[in-house]
């Protein structure tokens, strides 16, 4: 039975709204109104509006939940835009996170590289308690809804619960489908899921593991979660995020949502090392490194095969 239920009602609403804002905000204005942040990274009027929405919508259902968002307003305060309420519900997400009581995660866009391009992104909303994530939502509005009709409907969502299944849902429709991870079992039939930016994950690296492995199919790459989302519904087989630089900390909101979607669609998700993946830490997983996630019979396989790469 699940025990978030009303949690999962509001979520979904939350990712639903802020889905929508993003996809007219990239419509009128994207390409003025694109701001470089501190760590260089750009961030856009969507990603600020996406997460003024999401926490407006979870303070009115849960005022008492803190939320680790991943926007502050820093950011606008130079900007002519001065409505409090607006700068206010946007650092409604400043909380540090840890082991304690439940809180949420926020990522208003993930891969805000891939929105400006017009290609995947994600609205990643996750409900953490004690430390485990219990409730992952996650809307991603250029998507195709089915892998193999690419030029066909795009906008889904995907909801998984702990104990409760993962499901896709399209932004056409309130039908829920179950999903599941690709059942393969011979690892060199298998493909990766990975990053656009070899920033962010590093090509070279895969490249040589796939070889280690026997893998011959090319990866598939795309921007943001959604990389959890194709996944966790066997559109590829891994996940996998190879560290570039080694003092960077995954944030949890880049990982929370997808990683509860990996689960719940049978799937096992772990960093390059095997460890299980530490949400207790604060805003970002500082006890990790690099996330690997794949059905249970392939994942192992492919830690071993990081180790043997990566401890040559
Ligand atoms: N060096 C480094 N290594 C790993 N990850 C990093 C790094 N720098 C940034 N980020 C985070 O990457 C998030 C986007 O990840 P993606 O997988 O979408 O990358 S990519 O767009 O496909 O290149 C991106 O999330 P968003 O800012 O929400 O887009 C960042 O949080
Ligand atoms: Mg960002
Ligand atoms: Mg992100
Ligand atoms: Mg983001």
């Amino acid at each position: 039975m699940s025990v978030f239920a009303a949690e999962r009602t509001v979520a979904i609403n939350a990712v639903l709204r802020a889905s929508e804002v993003c996809q007219k905000v990239f419509k009128q204005l994207v390409s003025t109104e694109t701001i470089t942040k501190k760590d260089k990274t750009p961030v856009t009027i969507a990603d600020f509006s996406a997460q003024a929405v999401v926490n407006t919508i979870l303070y009115k259902s849960f005022p008492n939940d803190p939320i680790v968002g991943e926007e502050d307003s820093g950011d606008l305060r130079d900007e002519p835009l001065d409505e409090e309420k607006l700068l206010d519900a946007i650092d409604r997400g400043s909380y540090p996170g840890g082991s304690q009581g439940r809180m949420w995660t926020l990522d208003p866009i993930d891969g805000t590289k891939g929105f400006l391009r017009g290609e995947q992104f994600a609205v990643c909303l996750a409900l953490i308690v004690g430390g485990n994530v219990q409730l992952g939502v996650m809307g991603c509005p250029n998507l195709p809804v089915d892998f193999n009709a690419p030029e066909g409907e795009r906008g889904c969502l995907f909801i998984a619960e702990k104990g409760q299944g993962a499901f896709q849902r399209n932004f056409s429709s309130t039908e829920e489908t179950k999903i599941h991870v690709s059942d393969i079992s011979s690892v060199s039939e298998a493909s990766f899921c990975e990053s656009v930016e070899a920033a962010h994950s590093s090509h070279d690296d895969s490249a040589q593991i796939a070889s280690l492995l026997g893998m011959t199919k090319p990866s598939l790459r795309m921007d943001s979660q959604c990389k959890y989302c194709s996944v966790s519904r066997g559109d590829a087989d891994i996940y996998l995020r190879l560290p570039t630089r080694a003092d960077y900390e995954e944030n949890i909101w880049d990982h929370a949502s997808g990683s509860i979607l990996i689960q719940e669609t049978g799937g096992e998700i772990s960093d390059i090392n095997g460890k299980p993946l530490d949400w207790s830490l604060g805003r970002t997983l500082k006890a990790n490194k690099g996330i690997v996630a794949a059905n249970s019979k392939i994942h192992s396989k492919v830690i071993e095969a990081c180790n043997k790469h990566f401890n040559k």
